[in-house]
């Protein structure tokens, strides 16, 4: 039990009606999850307004509720707060409610187009495997040190980001890298959180069917470096376009990492390799399993974030070599018959090219590239003629199939994608619907020393189709595919 009064501390209020000196049990934001004596949240959301389940969170138990705007009709005995923003005020409140836990432990931020959820997960391993107790807020899983825990988003809402740090504070946790999504920064899903650094990946087109125009996307994300604290690092990828902007109003101590200009962290490729690549991190040579020149700036970012926290860098380097790929980034079987099939998570244009890019970057040069690619159903449509159009023109085949249609006519969404396929393209793609025949397809096609590859879901586990998640796994389809081939 918490006081409101307390966990009110530091949100923005402009009235109260009623007493704040009331004990809450917890802070709900949905008004179906609402328990006697919770305070219940009321936020303008995308599909409804929040504020329309006030009277239903009463019936349920909740004693206080915090609005934007009052109810016309007050219940008695009830505390009504009115807030300038819910989505901040919620954050706050979250924080308070678990006692701050984010100033308790070291807590880095990730965001950016591509690479958080790489950065991150590299993060969590470089700092187990140099013996600290660590926790991961990411796309693929939650961690508190080693139990694990799923997610439902990159960027959880806030009272699921304080909950877990607080458990993290329990588990006596060292440092915590969490991915910071434009979804989670534009809800104020991480507001009120202490972050000891920021880390910038680059950014590219993504979710402009949420944020409308690229410079709001790019607005949104700045905006996380500018609440950061004096106290944090802000690390950016400087030969990104938009990598100075994010940090020119930020508080915190400026550093930068490049590949290609002068930078506070410097990196190059010595060597390409598809069992890894030779990099050179500020004048000292370090073999990595990880290949691919996006890889290069994910564990440049994450050997500056060490040094900023306070790891030796010899060991860092030492401790790099030995990282793991991260589960459905670019992970690859190599099948009896020579042919390698590659599952990744590239979902954006510029993911799918550094993807082919790398591959094709790679390959000895008379083998075929088979890809294997679709789009998301209610997710920006825009990416979909553009992703058609680099897989068609970096592969030598290309099947077209569904990526978690979700409430969308899986076949409208291909007819989308091909429309960004040129004339001299078309040729060289097929569509099939059924995401296991396309795999099982491109694995038929395939002949010794091919390349397959499968992007857009990586470690996901499932085929998302009108809010039902059915089974299904990259990986696990093209073993299967292998086997059968082999009888
Ligand atoms: C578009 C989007 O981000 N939506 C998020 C948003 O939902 P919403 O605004 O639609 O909520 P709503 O249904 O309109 O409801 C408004 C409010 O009324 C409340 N409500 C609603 C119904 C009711 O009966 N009672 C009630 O109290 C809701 O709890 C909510 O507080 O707030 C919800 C609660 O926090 C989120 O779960 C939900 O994420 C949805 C499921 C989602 O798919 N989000 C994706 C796009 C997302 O966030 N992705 C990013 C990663 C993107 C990337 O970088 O690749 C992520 O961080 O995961
Ligand atoms: N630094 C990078 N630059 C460009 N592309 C990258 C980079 N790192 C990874 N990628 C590509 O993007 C894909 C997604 O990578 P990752 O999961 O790390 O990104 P993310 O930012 O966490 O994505 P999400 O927004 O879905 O959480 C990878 O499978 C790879 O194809
Ligand atoms: N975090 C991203 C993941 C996209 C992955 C792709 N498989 C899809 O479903 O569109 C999103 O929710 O937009
Ligand atoms: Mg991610």
């Amino acid at each position: 039990m918490k006081n409101l009064k307390d966990i009110l501390y530091q949100v923005s209020i402009r009235q109260v009606f009623g007493s704040t000196d009331v004990d809450v049990n917890a802070v709900v934001f949905d008004s179906r999850k609402i328990k006697k004596n919770d305070v219940f949240v009321a936020q303008k959301g995308v599909t409804v307004d929040g504020h329309l389940y006030i009277d239903k969170a009463i019936l349920l138990g909740a004693t206080s509720v915090i609005c934007e705007y009052f109810p016309e009709d007050k219940k008695e005995g009830v505390t009504y707060v009115q807030v300038d923003d819910s989505g901040a005020a919620l954050a706050i409140m979250s924080s308070n409610f678990f006692d701050n836990p984010s100033k308790k432990l070291p807590l880095v931020g990730v965001t950016g187009t591509n690479g958080k959820t790489t950065i991150a997960s590299l993060l969590y391993q470089l700092f187990k495997k140099a013996g600290y107790r660590v926790g991961l807020l990411s796309t693929v899983k939650i961690l508190v040190d080693e139990t694990e825990f799923k997610t439902t988003h990159t960027t959880p809402d806030s009272v699921t980001i304080n909950s877990y740090l607080d458990k993290m504070v329990e588990a006596g946790v060292d440092y915590c890298f969490m991915e910071v999504s434009s979804h989670g920064i534009h809800q104020k899903r991480t507001e009120g959180l202490f972050f000891a650094g920021g880390i910038f990946t680059n950014l590219s087109h993504d979710h402009l069917d949420y944020h409308e125009t690229f410079a709001e996307y790019r607005n949104v994300k700045k905006t996380f470096f500018d609440g950061l604290p004096k106290s944090a690092f802000a690390l950016t990828n400087i030969d990104d376009k938009n990598g100075g902007f994010m940090l020119q109003n930020t508080k915190a101590k400026k550093y930068s990492y490049a590949l290609k200009t002068i930078a506070d962290y410097k990196a190059k490729i010595l060597e390409k390799q598809f069992s890894g690549s030779l990099l050179k991190i500020n004048e000292i040579e370090v073999w990595t399993k990880l290949i691919g020149g996006f890889n290069a700036y994910n564990l440049l970012a994450i050997y500056a974030a060490s040094e900023l926290l306070g790891l030796e860098k010899l060991e860092t380097l030492t401790i790099i070599s030995k990282l793991e790929n991260v589960s459905g980034r670019f992970e690859y079987v190599v099948s009896d018959e020579n042919v390698t099939a590659i599952v990744d998570y590239a979902h954006t244009p510029d993911a799918l090219k550094n993807v082919l890019e790398t591959i094709n970057d790679i390959r000895a040069g008379n083998e075929q590239l088979i890809t294997v690619v679709g789009c998301g159903g209610d997710r920006d449509k825009t990416k979909r003629p553009k992703m058609a159009h680099i897989a068609s023109q970096l592969s030598n085949q290309t099947i077209f199939t569904s990526d978690n249609p979700r409430t969308e006519d899986a076949q409208a969404i291909i007819d989308e994608m091909e429309a960004g396929v040129t004339a001299e393209n078309y040729k060289k793609t097929l569509s099939i619907l059924d995401r296991k025949q396309a795999i099982k397809t491109a694995c038929k096609f395939s002949k010794n020393g091919d390349i397959i590859l499968i992007a857009g879901k990586g470690h996901e586990n499932y085929q998302e189709i009108n809010g039902i998640r059915t089974h299904f796994d990259d990986l696990e389809e093209v073993k299967n595919s292998f086997n059968q081939l082999k009888k």
